[in-house]
This record gives C-alpha cells, structure tokens and sequence, in this order.
C-alpha cells in the first residue's frame, strides 16, 4: 500500500456507477475503499481489484446508519491513515405512480438515500477537520435531482434533496476547504435501469421489456445511453485538484437530456 496516494472512499461500489467510479479513482492514484451492503458482491469485486493490481479494502456497511458510516471512515483512516474523497454514491430507485407512494417506500428512499448522504458527509467532514486538511465530497445525484419524473416521484424528491443539501453543505464546509460537489447520470444500464425498466413496463400494458429504457435514452441528444465510464469521468474530475475552484454544484452528465 502506497501511503502516498490520495485515500477515497466509494460507497455502493460493489457494482454499477459506484464500481466503475472506483475503478477510475484506482486508475488516477488513489488507494480506494470500496463499500456496500451486498457483502457476496462486494468480497467479487475486492478480489477482481486486487488481481488488477489496485491498493483496495472493502467495508460492508448500510450507509442509512449513522454510526455505520462513522465506522467506515474510522476503519479507512485505520488501514490508510487519512482520507481525501468521500463519494456518496450507494442509491435506492422505486417506480410507482404517485397515488401508491406509501410509507415503506418513503422510509425506504429516503433513509438510504438523502439521510445516508447526509451522514457520510457529516463522517467525511470531521474527519477532514481533524486531520487540517482539504477535503472533497461527491455525491451522487441524477437527473431526477433537476426535474422529477412520473412513476419515478419518491426517487425524483430524495435526489432534489441530495442537490439542496448539497448547496448547503458546500456553503458551511467551505471555511475549512471542503469542496462538496454531486454528478448528475442521465440513462446509464446498471441494475439501477435494470429494475426500473421491469416495474414501469408492469405498470403499462403497452410496454415490453426494454421498452422504457429505450423510450428514456432515445431522447437523448448525443444519440446513446450513458456508459458508467462517462460518469466516472466527471467524478474524476470532481475527486482531483483540477475542480478545485468548484463547490456546491450538482453537474449533468446526461448526453444531453436536461438542460440548466
Ligand atoms: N443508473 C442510472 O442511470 C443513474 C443512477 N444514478 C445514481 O447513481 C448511484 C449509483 O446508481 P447505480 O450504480 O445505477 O445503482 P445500482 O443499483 O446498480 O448500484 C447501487 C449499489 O448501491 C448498493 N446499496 C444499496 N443500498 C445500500 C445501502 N443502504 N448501503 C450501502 N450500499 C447500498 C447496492 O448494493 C448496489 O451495489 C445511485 O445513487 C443512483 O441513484 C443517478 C442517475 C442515473
Ligand atoms: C435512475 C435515474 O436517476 C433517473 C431515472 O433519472
């Protein structure tokens, strides 16, 4: 293990964006921590990072748990000695129409999602403070964090609440030199999309499979669905020096699709 290198943490990166993202970090220099709920997962792409080479731990954590998200700091900071970029990126999606929105759905979206990118800021941040240094944070935000979607109306409000605590994070955090910034993914094929395209096509009989997935990217300008390397680009950028003069900013990434 380099103690050189940068030290960032990714979480929900056992598959999807997160993985993708932590794969471009360990490719820039970073020592990463890979987190995630799903452990089988998780324990896969620990043992696929190590083989490639990259200076990789994992933590299995749910990141709606304050002390948990304590916890995966701490044990960072145990293994690598400091941390540089925590990346909130581990979401939850639901499609239903807004009349079915129920409590378990609410709880649900918005633990993992809003509450568990508060605490991880909250983790990273006085970590950061202790440690007198700079710091970034990025969170993971989407498209339906600027305009909310029918059937996608819970998601579409956890996200829009990523982008406000976003803002006012970057504004509280900035006298000690944390940049908090988030990405926002237009139409990427993960599990995420995966899901989403099974529940709506459920709920239109005119639909079959793919079909919603497909009714989403062929509106997109640059003619493609978003790979999640075009995400982890963006989040590369956010993690390095270069964005240093950026804060508070919830940036598209979509091939053209939202316009702000
Ligand atoms: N796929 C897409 O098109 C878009 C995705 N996003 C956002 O990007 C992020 C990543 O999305 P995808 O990779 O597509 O999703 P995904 O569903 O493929 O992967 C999410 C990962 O998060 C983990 N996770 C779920 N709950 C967790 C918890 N409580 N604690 C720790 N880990 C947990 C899952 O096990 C999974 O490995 C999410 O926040 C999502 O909302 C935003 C816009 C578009
Ligand atoms: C998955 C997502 O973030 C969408 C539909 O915008």
């Amino acid at each position: 293990m380099n103690s050189e290198n940068k030290v960032a943490i990714i979480t929900g990166s056992a598959g999807g964006l997160g993985k993708a993202i932590a794969e471009r970090l360990a490719n820039d220099g970073f020592n990463i921590v890979v987190q995630d709920i799903n452990n089988d997962l998780l324990l896969e792409t620990e043992k696929e990072f190590k083989e490639k080479g990259y200076n990789v731990i994992s933590f299995k954590s749910d990141v709606s748990k304050q002390k948990e998200q304590e916890e995966l700091v701490k044990f960072t900071v145990k293994e690598f000695n400091k941390l540089d970029v925590f990346i909130n990126n581990a979401g939850v999606d639901a499609v239903t129409p807004f009349l079915e929105i129920d409590e378990n759905q609410l709880n649900k979206l918005f633990n993992i999602n809003v509450f568990g990118t508060v605490y991880g800021t909250q983790a990273a941040a006085k970590q950061f403070i202790k440690q007198n240094t700079k710091g970034k944070i990025i969170n993971a935000c989407s498209i339906a964090g600027h305009e909310s979607y029918e059937m996608l109306g819970t998601y579409s409000a956890t996200k829009h609440s990523v982008r406000s605590f976003t803002q006012v994070a970057a504004k509280e955090l900035a006298k000690y030199k944390i940049n908090v910034n988030a990405y926002c993914p237009g139409v990427a094929k993960t599990k995420m999309w995966e899901r989403i395209d099974e529940e709506m096509v459920k709920y239109d009989e005119n639909l079959n499979p793919g079909d919603a997935f497909e009714k989403f990217s062929s509106a997109i300008k640059l003619g493609r669905y978003q790979e999640p390397k075009d995400v982890a680009n963006l989040v590369s950028f956010l993690a390095s020096e270069d964005s240093d003069y950026i804060t508070g900013q919830s940036i598209l990434t979509d091939g053209g699709l939202v316009y702000r």
